[in-house]
Parts: C-alpha cells; sequence; structure tokens
C-alpha cells in the first residue's frame, strides 16, 4: 500500500506546551482517514505542520513521497486543505478568486472546466459572479472547500469543515468528498462531529494532549470495547438499588442508561439485582457503544463527563 502521507517522530513546542510529543503516522493513499481529538489535542498543528504552515522542532513529513521541507512547492500542489477559518480577499468574485488560486499552484485554464464543475457540485453556480463579501458565511465555505480542490489534489484535508453549518452544507460536502474519495482522494477529517466519522472514515487516530491514543480501523474500534449500555425505565418511578448506582452513565427522558463492561456485568445479574429489590421493569433497551462512546472512554479525564466533544 504506497503512504499518502508519511509523518515520522513530528514533534512541536509552543513555549512550555508541548502540542506534539513525537507522532508517527501513515495514511495510505485511497483511504478517508479521520484525526480525532478533544480541544487542544494538536490536531491543528499537526495538519499546519503538513501543509508547511508551521515548523516542526523535530521530525519529518511527506505528502505523496514528497517531504514538505526539501520539497514544500512539490508537496504542496498534492495537498488541498480545507481550513477552520474563512479567510478571503473580499473584492473577487468566487470564480475568479478560484482562478487566481489556481494560478498559485501553476495551473492555468485546463482547470476552468473543473472549477464550474465544483461550483455546480457545491451549488455555487449562481453565486460565480457574486463578490466574495456578498456571500453569506455557508455560502463562503463552500467556496473555501473548492478553494482547496482547484489544483485537483490526490490528497485532501478537511479540518472541521461542518463546524456551524446547516445540514443541506454537510450533505452537499459528504456527497461530493465521497465520490472524489471513491475515484481515488485520499480524504484526511477532523471533526466533532463523530457520528460524520463512523459514518466516513474507513480508520481513524485519535490524538489526545499531543500523543496519538489508538489507530485502528473504525470497526476495530467499534468492535473492541468491552462495553455495551442497557437504558431502563423503572416503573412507579422506583429508584435505582444502591449496588447499581455506579453503572448510571445517563439519565434521559425518565429512562437510566447503565454502562455494562460485560466481563464483569452481565444483563441477567441487573435484572436479577432489580427482582430481589422488588422493582419492575417498565422498558428496557440495550445499545452497542458508538464511537462517541469508545471516544469519551479513550481521553478520559475532566472530560469524562460530557457527552459531545464539542
Ligand atoms: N500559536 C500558538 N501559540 C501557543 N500555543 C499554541 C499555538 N497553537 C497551538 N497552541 C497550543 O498547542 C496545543 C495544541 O493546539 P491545537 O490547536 O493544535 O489543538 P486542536 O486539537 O487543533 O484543538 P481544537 O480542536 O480546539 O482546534 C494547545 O495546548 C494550544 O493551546
Amino acid at each position: 500500500m504506497s503512504t499518502a502521507i508519511a509523518i515520522a517522530g513530528v514533534r512541536k513546542t509552543y513555549g512550555r506546551t508541548i502540542a506534539l510529543h513525537g507522532i508517527d503516522l501513515a495514511i495510505h493513499q485511497g483511504e478517508f482517514f479521520g484525526l480525532l481529538g478533544p480541544n487542544g489535542a494538536g490536531k491543528s498543528t499537526l495538519i499546519n505542520i503538513i501543509a508547511g504552515l508551521v515548523r516542526m522542532d523535530a521530525g519529518s513529513v511527506s505528502v505523496m513521497g514528497y517531504d514538505t521541507v526539501r520539497q514544500f512547492r512539490e508537496a504542496r500542489r498534492r495537498l488541498g486543505v480545507v481550513p477552520q477559518e474563512l479567510v478571503f480577499d473580499p473584492f473577487f468574485t468566487v470564480r475568479d478568486m478560484l482562478r487566481i488560486q489556481a494560478g498559485y499552484y501553476g495551473c492555468g485554464r485546463e482547470v476552468w472546466p473543473w472549477i464550474d464543475e465544483m461550483l455546480e457540485r457545491l451549488d455555487l453556480a449562481g453565486k460565480a459572479t457574486s463578490s466574495m463579501r456578498a456571500l453569506s458565511g455557508g455560502m463562503k465555505r463552500r467556496v473555501l472547500i473548492a478553494q482547496a480542490l482547484v489544483h485537483r489534489p490526490p490528497v485532501v484535508i478537511l479540518d472541521e469543515p461542518t463546524a456551524g453549518v446547516d445540514v443541506e452544507l454537510r450533505r452537499t460536502l459528504w456527497a461530493f468528498m465521497t465520490e472524489l474519495h471513491r475515484q481515488g482522494t485520499t480524504v484526511v477529517l477532523t471533526t466533532h462531529y463523530l457520528e460524520e466519522a463512523q459514518e466516513l472514515c474507513g480508520r481513524i487516530a485519535i490524538l489526545d494532549h499531543g500523543a496519538l491514543q489508538v489507530v485502528e480501523t473504525t470497526a476495530q474500534l467499534l468492535a473492541r470495547h468491552p462495553f455495551r449500555f442497557l437504558r431502563l425505565k423503572l416503573a412507579d418511578g422506583a429508584r435505582l438499588p444502591e449496588a447499581l448506582q455506579e453503572l448510571v452513565a445517563a439519565e434521559v427522558n425518565g429512562a437510566i442508561e447503565l454502562k455494562l463492561e460485560t466481563r464483569r456485568h452481565s444483563i441477567a445479574s441487573v435484572f436479577a439485582a432489580l427482582r430481589d429489590a422488588g422493582i419492575a421493569i417498565e422498558d428496557v433497551q440495550t445499545r452497542e457503544p458508538d464511537l462517541e462512546d469508545i471516544f469519551i472512554d479513550l481521553t478520559r479525564d475532566d472530560r469524562a463527563s460530557q457527552r459531545s466533544v464539542a
């Protein structure tokens, strides 16, 4: 399997903050890869190093075999990055801005049909001649995506592309990215929407405190974790017996969700404890852990009680 992004021994410190401890990671060509982590984990620092925007203290990175420091231009031409922030020159029209951007990568008129195709695919065709300053935030974000893809890079990194965007743009973006991925583009995604990562990514890395906690296929990650959830609604608003209190993970709409470690607790033992306490059950459901549960489990410390990583 050929490597799209090779990261070896990458370290970065800001003053006394160690943002990256020495990251080794190989992202293969053709992968849809998720880079996840809580706020401050080091994701943006790593992405900016891959894009050649931040200088690493030690280590090396290559994109499609080109070293991002020694062969910056070659590496950069093979990479498209959709950044978190919106930064534009407000005076150009959408189409002109994309053509100018293509020029930075040494691309000329040969990419103009591609630019028009992207404008169609991202529902921007009607805005092609609008100036950037006249666009809504959602429209600007669409342009940002087109801007990252203008030189048809084989590797694309999306840094929180759907933060704060509406459902329609999320759907449009994922349909477009899924198609590019099917055509062979390597896609690296960071997102706070873990259900999005679970659905789209074949492999996932979890970064926490500047170190990789896990790099696994999404299926392995979901299968490896030895717990499941049991949601109970107790009859007559009964309280859970003391012995089961430590298993409570959440309370939702009057139902109690218990987290059962499969080696220590069985559903049968929970039912037996309730029967012994004379408590009847009104409703019961089981749930396998999803990526969000696993993420919380792996990055648990002071964030342990949070259901969301946002
Ligand atoms: N320019 C900078 N100067 C000083 N410290 C920085 C700088 N950029 C990042 N850091 C620190 O490095 C660490 C990693 O930050 P980084 O932005 O890479 O995390 P992140 O995972 O992208 O977080 P988020 O999800 O909030 O974007 C944090 O402790 C952050 O405060």
